[in-house]
């Protein structure tokens, strides 16, 4: 038998690994035993990717899609931040995407801000394809994602939703792409609500992960998601 935290986590996992009559390792944890072919791995990372833009873009429905592959029948207005959260697998590494689908109304984010942007990992600006507004209103977006000293190394991707609705769009792909070229930013075009995109919505969160991922930099957390003490040896 291992002593706790045996499973070789720098964190120590709650719970022990034990080797059982059968001569196969198992997991305990609160005296309920897990095949060890179960148990996950020992470190999953955490990457805070947060959702921002105007009122009624479609920031709830695109972090739905992604997470849950629906889209909700029906969406009330953001108060604060709503968080999702999708466990994608990448080179044989657990990652844990946690999504922060923050509200576009002033009045149900101001008490909030501080909190999206503390120690996030890429943000995702949304607008709608069919409100030319939402469009312009992306400088005062990225203008207040600066004030808050987000590093320009944090990966940033622009989103225009709701290409589904044809003969309503007013923000042409040309400019679209124009301002993301200018901000560094890769643009996506995209529908929460068409299935047929759901594989577009996937690429958005996906891309950062990859790209997160490739930097290496960020810390591994054991999997009940607290971090662990010493990081560097969860590295790869
Ligand atoms: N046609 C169409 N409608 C969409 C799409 N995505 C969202 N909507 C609709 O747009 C409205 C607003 O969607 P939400 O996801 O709640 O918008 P939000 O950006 O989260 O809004 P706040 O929470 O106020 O910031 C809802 O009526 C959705 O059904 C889309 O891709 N196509």
């Amino acid at each position: 038998m291992l002593p706790h935290g045996g499973c070789g986590c720098p964190a120590g996992h709650v719970g022990r690994v034990i080797l059982v009559p059968d001569t196969s390792w198992h997991w305990e944890r609160a005296g309920v035993r897990v095949p060890q072919c179960l148990v996950p791995p020992r470190c999953t990372r955490i990457f805070k990717i947060i959702v921002i833009g105007d009122s009624n873009v479609g920031k709830t429905c695109l972090t739905f899609r992604f997470c849950g592959g629906t889209f909700p029948g029906k969406t009330e207005a953001t108060i604060g931040v709503d968080f999702r959260e999708k466990t994608v697998e990448i080179e044989g590494e657990r990652i844990k995407v946690q999504v922060w689908d923050t509200a576009g109304q002033e009045r149900f984010r101001k008490s909030m801000v501080e909190h999206y942007y503390r120690n996030v990992h890429a943000v995702v600006f949304v607008y709608d394809v069919t409100k030319m507004s939402s469009f312009t209103n992306l400088k005062t977006w990225i203008e207040e994602c600066n004030g808050h000293a987000v590093s320009p190394l944090v990966p940033r991707v622009l989103v225009g939703n709701k290409c589904d609705l044809k003969d309503l769009i007013q923000v042409p792909s040309s400019l679209a792409l124009k301002f993301a070229d200018a901000h560094n930013m890769l643009l996506f075009e995209t529908s929460a609500k068409d299935p047929q995109e759901s594989q577009n919505v996937d690429a958005i969160f996906m891309c950062l992960v990859c790209r997160l991922k490739a930097q290496r930099l960020l810390p591994c957390r054991d999997t009940e998601g607290w971090p662990a003490h010493s990081l560097r040896s969860c590295w790869k």
